[in-house]
């Protein structure tokens, strides 16, 4: 492909690119072998192209392996979460301005401007990317009179602000870095009149120009004729919000603090339901990025994460997609009122008369139509969009308070579950997450040990194992969002199974009949998928818990296999 550009060694007007990543340009291939050194390590296969409806994307410019690196990139900000909702907003445990780690506000403060710190040598504290810039314009503002009321501390020392001072103070030491973030996405025209808007007005922009930007800035038009921190009114303020809202990444930190960083390229990469790439982050190295292919990607193909839940029902995705990243997606699955036929969003039809159920389904004529209407696939009952909301807040609440219980019991998810029954197609993303939460329980409560189990029980679990997997084979097929799901309902799948089989061998024993392996070494199946979708988990507590759990039943399978050839 030929596009002029300047050669990356001498300068001149050219017309050849890297055929690879298509980002650099030489003037002959003399001068591309002379820069290769330098240039490999940063030659990407993927180049970023614009379309109207998309705005920038990113596509691949060459053929990507499944599972292979595609680019990594530090962040160009990192900071605090930046969007909190009020019961966060209230907890007196407060991200280290200088690197994250949990402390409690109103403990320890920075020597300088007194925001919360881990330690006065914390690295982060001098770090301009971090809290080194920063500090000089916290410490301008009136010092909080009563430090013993949490209320006054936590309006005081808002994390939540923090994020968009970095932003507007990546133009003071970080030109080219302040460029490209200006350059991102920030829907701001789509935003003014919306409840985020307003409320990035009262918690963010309000309060940094009251308290610090405003006062900066007219005590240095005052003595140098300028203001220090350009572009920093409202409008400019609102449009870093927007940035940050379209296209900042949750990073989780294992400490449990999730924080939010903006990236060069991987903001780039468009959304899909059925994206085929992931990313993960290096916590060590000041949250690195890797973008990693989730399967084969053919040269051409655009890039896609995927910016929202993948458990979600479509008309849930469709809501947060539009109120967050103003678009609506096209991909099939938001495209199908079945999902893949999946009929994870699907309700059960109560029937024309209330006694008589017709046994048929419930699915949204138009998934994206906030005004469409229900129809059941087996009689004439057509229902509002309305109702259908009214029905599912009322149930994920009732679902919520159950899951965020401390000791959810196996009762307790069972009887829920039967009762949602009567309103939810049994594969509805409701159903879904209780289920989930029980086949963990079968097997570990109290009173439902493996042994405690009937048979009855561990075929129901291997039922319901069976039916969830077949639901995230159809969505996540690569398992590149839902590994940690996958792999989990396949570890448990594997743990009924040998308890049921055990159980088999030891009633073949006593009966002196043939026992047949092959529930077994489909056991050893489900381990082997398991270890390898649990792979992209292992910097997370949680998948590292069952990676460990993988492993401890793999020895424990071979020796059972051991065990029965004697
Ligand atoms: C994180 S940004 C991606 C980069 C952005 N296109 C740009 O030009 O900076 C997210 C925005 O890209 C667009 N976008 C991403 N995925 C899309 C999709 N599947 N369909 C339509 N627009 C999409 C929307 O405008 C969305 O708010």
């Amino acid at each position: 492909m030929e596009t002029s550009g300047k050669c990356a060694v001498c300068d001149a007007e050219c017309k050849l690119k890297c055929t690879a990543c298509k980002c650099v340009s030489y003037c002959g291939i003399e001068h591309q072998k002379k820069d290769w050194k330098t240039h490999k390590l940063e030659c990407r296969p993927l180049e970023i192209a614009h379309s109207d409806e998309l705005g920038r994307y990113v596509r691949a410019s060459r053929d990507i392996k499944a599972k292979s690196v595609i680019f990594t990139e530090a962040p160009l900000i990192a900071g605090p979460k930046w969007c909190m909702d009020d019961y966060e907003r209230q907890e007196p445990i407060f991200p280290c301005v200088g690197c994250f780690r949990p402390v409690r506000i109103g403990d320890l403060g920075c020597p300088k401007c007194n925001w919360p710190i881990c330690s006065p040598t914390c690295e982060g504290l001098e770090n301009p990317q971090f809290h080194g810039l920063e500090c000089a314009v916290l410490r301008t503002a009136r010092p909080i009179q009563d430090k013993s009321n949490i209320k006054s501390l936590l309006d005081h020392y808002r994390s939540e602000a923090l994020l968009t001072l970095r932003c507007v103070l990546l133009q003071l030491k970080y030109p080219q870095k302040w460029k490209q973030l200006l350059e991102l996405e920030s829907h701001e025209e789509d935003r003014k009149g919306t409840k985020y808007f307003e409320e990035a007005e009262q918690r963010i922009v309000s309060y940094l120009k009251a308290n610090y930007l405003d006062k900066i800035n007219a005590e240095s038009l005052k003595t140098e004729g300028r203001n220090l921190i350009p572009n920093c009114e409202s409008k400019d303020l609102h449009r870093l919000c927007g940035i940050m809202e379209v296209n900042a990444l949750n990073v989780n930190l294992p400490t449990g603090v999730e924080i939010c960083a903006l990236y060069p390229t991987a903001c780039l990469l468009e959304h899909s339901c059925m994206p085929n790439c992931f990313y993960t982050f290096d916590f060590t190295k000041h949250y690195k990025i890797t973008m990693i292919a989730g399967r084969d990607i053919k040269k051409g193909e655009n890039l896609s994460i995927m910016y929202t839940h993948m458990l979600w029902g479509t008309q849930m995705r469709h809501e947060h997609l539009m109120t967050n990243k103003y678009f609506v997606c096209k991909c099939p699955r938001c495209a199908d009122p079945t999902e893949l036929g999946t009929y994870i969003s699907a309700l059960k039809c109560i029937g024309p008369e209330e006694e008589i159920a017709c046994g048929g389904t419930l699915l949204p004529k138009d998934p994206h139509d906030d005004d469409t209407e229900w129809f059941c696939d087996k009689c004439p009952v057509r229902i509002a969009n309305n109702q259908v909301k009214f029905l599912l807040s009322n149930i994920e609440e009732e679902v919520d308070a159950l899951m965020f219980e401390r000791e959810t019991t196996v009762k307790q998810l069972e009887d829920l579950i039967e009762k949602l029954k009567q309103f939810l197609h049994p594969n509805h993303f409701h159903i879904f997450s209780l289920k989930h939460s029980l086949i963990q329980r079968y097997g570990t409560q109290i009173g439902y040990s493996s042994a405690e189990l009937s048979e009855e029980m561990l075929k129901r679990k291997i039922d319901m194992c069976n039916e969830l997997l077949s639901i995230v084979d159809v969505i996540d097929p690569y398992a590149i969002r839902l590994s940690l799901y996958t792999g989990i309902i396949l570890y448990e799948l594997q743990l009924a199974t040998v308890e049921y089989e055990k159980r088999k061998i030891t009633a073949a024993k006593e009966n002196n009949e043939p026992y047949d392996y092959e529930e077994l070494y489909n056991a050893e199946g489900y381990l082997r998928r398991a270890k390898c979708v649990l792979e992209n988990n292992v910097d997370i507590p949680q998948g590292k818990k069952f990676i460990e759990a993988v492993v401890r039943s793999s020895e424990n399978l071979e020796t059972l296999f051991e065990q029965i050839k004697l």
